[in-house]
């Protein structure tokens, strides 16, 4: 084949290639009781003064795990996080300017070990409570509602709330986690036999103390259940 029809043909393909990919970031935060998501306001461009999710432009020279940290560290920042990569979000017409395909990545934390400080292009970074979440910039409500999907169905596979919880905690405490975290009520006395039956909890001799209602018993998770079963995999039906 004649080399310059090659080449001709490569230019061409690239040029119709689209080469612009971004990154967002999905960052839950666990508080008192309460399910939280970290947003950033742009402070410049086209969506100066709304809010989204915190993300934008990988450099040249960067891996995408690496533009992740950066880009959150740079907006809100937030540091030492581990980051998950979600999946890739290419609806042709997801960003208004031109074809932009991002790859989301996301984090369940604990809120009150990270201090926010907004930077970079972001005029300021806020946590919002997963029921109050405003009009979000481009498609970053749907991204967000894949995030929950997948943290929804992630929490019935393998345990959660070592990093979310104080070290000694009640069994009402962890189904409130449960319960912000799937946006459902659950049955105390369920939940309570099914919780138990994994083994994954230790029963303390200890009681809430402080307390103005009738002290409950103290709870601590048993490490090794916790990493097999994180390793493993469960399936907690509740
Ligand atoms: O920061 P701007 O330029 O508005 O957004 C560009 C890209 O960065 C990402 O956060 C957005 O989802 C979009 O893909």
């Amino acid at each position: 084949m004649d080399k310059n029809i090659t080449a001709d043909a490569i230019i061409k393909s690239e040029q119709n290639a689209m080469n612009a990919i971004t990154i967002d970031c999905v960052i839950f935060g666990f508080d008192k009781g309460s399910l939280e998501v970290l947003l950033v306001q742009h402070g410049e461009g086209i969506s100066k003064g709304k809010w989204g999710l915190p993300g934008g432009w990988i450099y040249k020279k960067e891996s995408t795990d690496n533009a992740a940290h950066r880009l959150l560290n740079e907006l809100t920042g937030l540091d030492n996080i581990y980051l998950e990569q979600l999946k890739a979000f290419g609806d042709p017409d997801r960003f208004p300017l031109r074809r932009v395909i991002t790859i989301g990545y996301y984090a369940l934390v604990k809120r009150e070990d990270y201090n926010i400080k907004a930077g970079f292009t972001a005029a300021d970074a806020k946590w919002y409570k997963i029921d109050a979440i405003p009009d979000l910039i481009y498609d970053h409500n749907e991204i967000l509602a894949y995030s929950l999907k997948h943290l929804q169905n992630r929490v019935r596979q393998a345990p959660i709330g070592f990093n979310l919880l104080p070290e000694k905690f009640t069994l009402l405490q962890l189904m409130h986690l449960y319960e912000e975290i799937l946006g459902i009520e659950m049955d105390k006395s369920n939940f309570r036999r099914k919780i138990l039956h994994m083994k994954l909890l230790v029963a303390l001799d200890e009681k809430q103390q402080d307390v103005s209602h009738r002290a409950a018993k103290l709870y601590k998770f048993d490490p090794e259940i916790y990493n097999k079963l994180t390793e493993k995999g469960f399936n907690f039906e509740f």
